[in-house]
């Protein structure tokens, strides 16, 4: 499921506040391989958000019909609102040969690994929990208790960086991107160079027969 065509699923997770997003963005500037999912959610659009770019925003009844019509890859509640993945999209853009990444919390990792093994996983941290809450309270685009709420869960979202691939601490944003992009890059040598081998053979088998 991960390997259709060239693409490879990478999961993406973090506790709200870490960077991901951000992380993600530059990655996409620097990387013109890799695509990300644009998820779906029944969240409010926060100021400046756009339908169809930063979410697919989705009233619960038309969330829950996708649900019934087995359109999500995987879904999850997350803070008191659902989000999910559609697998459609995720299907079409692997089979096109892009890596896509999935920015999901660990229920929805979960999800994904059982249905592909093979997807690589990232957990970002922050450097402190003191530096989690002062970057939610600068983004500015969250009330006070939605921040509370998030900080609440924070730790419960860390709880599972041990069920990822790669950790990596977004201290230094430059220093976090550039371990982001080399697992990136790594992967997909490694993908052409298994590519190329598999090529290699078939053109040695081609040429015994
Ligand atoms: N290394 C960093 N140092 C300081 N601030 C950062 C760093 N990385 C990201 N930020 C800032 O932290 C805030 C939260 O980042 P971002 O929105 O990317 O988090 P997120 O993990 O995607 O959160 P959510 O899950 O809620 O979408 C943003 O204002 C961003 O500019
Ligand atoms: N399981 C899924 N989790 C998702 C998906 N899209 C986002 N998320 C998680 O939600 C939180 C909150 O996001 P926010 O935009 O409201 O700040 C985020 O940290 C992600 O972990 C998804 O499709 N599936």
């Amino acid at each position: 499921m991960s390997r259709q065509g060239t693409g490879t699923l990478y999961i993406i997770s973090a506790p709200s506040g870490a960077g991901k997003t951000s992380l993600v963005k530059a990655l996409l500037d620097d990387l013109p391989f890799v695509r990300v999912s644009v998820s779906h959610t029944t969240r409010a659009a926060r100021p400046g958000e756009s339908d169809g770019v930063n979410y697919h925003f989705t009233s619960v009844d038309d969330f829950q019909a996708m649900i019934g019509r087995g359109e999500f890859l995987e879904h999850a509640e997350v803070f008191g609102n659902y989000y999910g993945t559609s697998h459609p999209w995720v299907r079409q853009t692997l089979a096109q040969g892009h890596d896509l990444i999935l920015e999901i919390d660990w229920q929805g990792a979960q999800q994904v690994r059982r249905l592909a093994p093979d997807a690589c996983s990232v957990f970002i941290l922050p450097p402190s929990t003191a530096a989690l809450r002062q970057r939610l309270n600068n983004r500015g685009q969250d009330n006070g208790d939605i921040i509370e709420s998030r900080m609440q869960q924070a730790a419960a979202e860390m709880s599972h960086y041990v069920e990822y691939d790669y950790l990596i601490i977004n201290d230094d944003f430059n220093l976090a991107l550039n371990e982001l992009k080399s697992i990136f890059i790594s992967g997909r040598l490694k993908q052409s160079a298994q590519q190329q081998r598999h090529g290699e053979l078939l053109s040695m088998l081609l040429q015994g027969s």
